[in-house]
Formats: structure tokens, sequence, C-alpha cells
């Protein structure tokens, strides 16, 4: 079981959804990241995931899984299961309704000790999880500062997400965030492709997340964002 989840700075993102070759894998778990996060809106199936966690596996790394859906809640050969729960949704079931019928259904299976909840805040309103959700997007740097400290002060969440999920998001927001949380770990993830972009953000939040850029910018990239905020 990982301890020291809360000291990670770096975090890479995997899509089960996206083609990854072994090379690519043996590229990002050298880069230097601290752990390994798999997870996607969209197409996420018990089978593709269980396809990425083989090819994952055994490279030392720490290993997340954050599951869209109940189905996808797995803890065979996975460290850690960080479960979000969006805050900025009228839409209950992506608050507590889904976290209900997978209760409802696992008849004691849960392994507890492996579950970290997440605060999300969802800004980006074209991203997959924005769609999927209908999270309001357009809400102003106070309004995610408000946010931020009810998932933190009001309901204890262990990490609020910054989600800008495939954009690049406003650091004012991130910083009034960072200003917000006084115990969670902030996390941000969103169109981080450089190490500019990634000492930004390393300046507000605690760790940053980077997905996409593994698989449109390649290692050197990526190898650079870490190196960033390490
Ligand atoms: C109760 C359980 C076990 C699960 C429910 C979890 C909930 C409520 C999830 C809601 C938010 C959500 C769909 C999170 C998935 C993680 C995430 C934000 C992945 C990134 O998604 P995108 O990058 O937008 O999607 P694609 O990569 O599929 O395009
Ligand atoms: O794919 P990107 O834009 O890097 O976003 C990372 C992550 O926050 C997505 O959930
Ligand atoms: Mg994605």
């Amino acid at each position: 079981m990982q301890q020291n989840w809360k000291e990670w700075v770096h975090v890479t993102k995997l899509d089960p959804d996206k083609t990854i070759s072994p090379q690519a894998v043996e590229d990002v778990v050298t880069s230097g990241t601290d752990a390994l996060m798999l997870s996607g809106t969209l197409n996420v199936t018990p089978e593709n995931m269980r396809d990425l966690l083989d090819m994952v596996a055994a490279h030392g790394l720490p290993l997340v899984v954050e599951p869209a859906g109940p189905e996808c809640a797995i803890f065979d050969g996975i460290d850690l299961l960080f479960v979000p729960s969006v805050m900025n949704t009228d839409d209950a079931r992506w608050i507590v309704g889904k976290h209900q019928a997978w209760l409802r259904r696992s008849n004691g299976s849960i392994h507890w000790e492996k579950v970290v909840p997440e605060a999300y805040i969802v800004l980006n309103p074209a991203s997959a999880v924005g769609r999927v959700t209908g999270a309001h997007c357009e809400i102003s740097a106070s309004d995610v500062a408000a946010y931020a400290s009810v998932a933190d002060r009001y309901f204890r969440f262990p990490i609020v997400y910054i989600e800008y999920s495939g954009t690049y998001g406003d650091p004012a927001v991130v910083r009034a965030a960072a200003e917000a949380v006084e115990n969670a770990v902030l996390y941000y993830g969103g169109g981080i492709n450089s190490a500019e972009r990634a000492a930004e953000m390393g300046r507000y939040a605690d760790t940053i997340v980077v997905g996409n850029a593994v698989y449109d910018n390649g290692t050197d990239v990526l190898r650079a964002t870490v190196r960033a905020v390490q």
C-alpha cells in the first residue's frame, strides 16, 4: 500500500482508451514521474483498464486507478483507487449517486484502505468530463476558491483537483484555490505540455498531472515537466 501519495509532485495520467507502445511505457516509468494514474472519462472498460494495467505493472511505480464509474473500480494489482466527486455540477449522480450505486453492489468487497476521495472542480466545458458531468465551468476564481473551501474544510476531501483536462487553465484560478485550501492536497491537471507550464502550475498546486502530452508530445516533454517540479 502506498502511504506517501501526499508527497507526489508529478503524476502521469494514462488513458486505457488510447494505444501506448511498450517502449513508450518504458519511457514514462523512467521519466522521474512519481506515480501512474490510469483514467479517462470515455470508453474505459474493465478490459482495456486491465490491459493497460498489465503493461505498466512490475515497473515499481505506484499505480492508481481513477474510475469514471463503478464498473472500473478495481483493486487487484493496484496501490490506490482515487474516486472523484464533482463539486460544480447540479447532477447528483456525479457527486454521490454513482458512489451509492457502487456501494449497493459491492457486497463488502471494497478495500477501503486503498480508497482516496477526490473533490473535482471541472473547468473545461469542452472536455469529456465537463460534458458528461454537466459541470458549470464558467465560474470565477472566487467561486472556485469557495468550492475548494467546501471540499477541504467542510467535506474534508483529502484531494482537491482543479481539472482543465485538454486545455491549459488560468493560473490565477489555481492560485485562488491554493489560497483557499488548508489541508487537502491540491491537484492541477490540464494542458501541461512544457516545463514552463509545469513550473507555473506547480507554484500553486501540490501535485501536477500530465496526460495528453504523453501521447501528443512524447518523452522529452514529459521529462521536462518532471524536472520543472522536482
Ligand atoms: C463511484 C465510482 C467508483 C466512480 C464514480 C466517479 C465519478 C463520480 C466520476 C465523475 C468524474 C469523472 C468522469 C472522472 C473521470 C476521471 C477524469 C476526469 C478523466 C479525464 O477525462 P477526460 O480527459 O475529460 O476524458 P477522455 O480522456 O476520455 O477524453
Ligand atoms: O490530459 P491533460 O490535458 O494533460 O490533463 C490531465 C488530466 O487532468 C486529465 O484528467
Ligand atoms: Mg483525457
